[in-house]
């Protein structure tokens, strides 16, 4: 393939508190980053690598449970909470695009995210803001919890500099996430051993989407699997060492009506010898306060930039995607991005 690479970019100068001349050279990196790609390598984000290796830990216990254990931790489509068995899930279906011949999504995961209980006296559309259950796995609530504290840190700093980096006042997107959906996909890519792959035409692990939100932190391991549609083509992503990849939700392409778009991704783990090759990412979505609305903000539209989008309410925006991805309902408001989808080769 080309030389496609994703860009990588040290926000140490935010992490840290750097000079206002170092965390605008970290802006302007961004910014240029996400007009071309929209998935960023991020280092120096200061999250400790034991946290890391604590997660992984955690998801291969509980990934390693026979399927009756683990389809004890399932919950309702409604409620992005628990265990999704293997081809439960059909992700391009969130991004408007129907696919009739190919067989659903074979990720399996686990999710937990913020809940009623960490946000009293907010008034919450409490759907998106489930309670978690948790397997009986020793530690594992520690495990997970540690990293995605971590998370959230890094989605909070790296709002602070997608405000500099689009020349906003501070605050003009934070005020969305004073209570924010918060979700952590963790992700098991694998088939029952033994399984033969003989055609991988039709073999995917996880469809073509764009993550619905404000910003994803994703830790990946160094497995391939992971493309980026960039220039019409499909391109292979894996983290360089330490680093974590971050991608912008559709949540800021509407903010920005369009300067900086979310980018379509998909996962096809390698086929060795006739299987596929075990695979493990956690996506942590960070999407904004259920009952904000959303919409180009006034420094991105005039009259050569007319708005792209009509104002939408974070949990109408979240609740289109999850209907797709989660009870097969194909999201009719996602035009924009299935036109994407569309125009890409398979
Ligand atoms: O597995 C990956 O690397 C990506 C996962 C992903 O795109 C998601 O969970 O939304
Ligand atoms: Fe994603």
């Amino acid at each position: 393939m080309s030389t496609f690479h994703v860009p990588a970019v040290d926000i140490s100068a935010y992490v840290q508190g750097g000079t206002p001349e170092e965390k605008a050279a970290v802006a302007a990196a961004i910014d240029t980053a996400c007009r071309e790609v929209g998935f960023i390598q991020i280092l120096g984000h200061g999250v400790a690598p034991e946290l890391a290796d604590g997660l992984a830990s955690a998801m291969d216990d509980f990934f390693a449970l026979p399927t009756a254990e683990k389809s004890r931790w399932r919950r309702p489509a409604a409620e992005n909470r628990g265990y999704t068995p293997p081809k439960s899930e059909t992700l391009a279906l969130s991004a408007g695009v129907q696919s009739e011949t190919r067989m659903k999504d074979f990720f399996e995961a686990f999710n937990v995210g913020s809940s009623v209980s960490d946000h009293p006296g907010a008034e919450l559309v409490e759907a998106h803001y489930a309670a978690n259950t948790w397997p009986e796995v020793p530690d594992f609530q520690a495990r997970i919890d540690a990293w995605r504290a971590e998370a959230a840190r890094v989605a909070r700093t790296m709002v602070t500099v997608f405000e500099d980096a689009l020349g906003l006042e501070r605050g003009a997107i934070s005020r969305l996430a004073t209570h924010p959906i918060e979700v952590l996909r963790m992700n098991n890519y694998a088939l029952p051993e033994g399984t033969r792959v003989e055609v991988d035409e039709d073999m995917i692990g996880m469809g073509e989407h764009t993550d619905y939100g404000i910003v994803t932190i994703l830790w990946a391991d160094r497995v391939k699997g992971l493309q980026v549609l960039h220039g019409g083509e499909w391109h292979d992503v894996s983290p360089a060492e330490g680093a974590l990849l971050i991608n912008l939700g559709d949540l800021t392409t509407r903010l920005t009506n369009e300067q900086w778009l979310s980018t379509l991704h998909r996962v096809k783990p390698p086929i060795v010898e006739g299987t596929i090759q075990r695979r493990r990412s956690a996506a942590y979505f960070f999407d904004g306060d259920a009952e904000a609305t959303v919409g180009p903000l006034p420094a991105f539209v005039d009259d050569e930039h007319p708005r792209l989008y009509r104002d939408v309410t974070v949990d109408e925006h979240i609740a289109a995607k999850l209907a797709g991805s989660r009870a097969g309902v194909l999201n009719a408001a996602a035009g924009r991005e299935a036109a994407r989808v569309l125009t890409a080769g398979r």
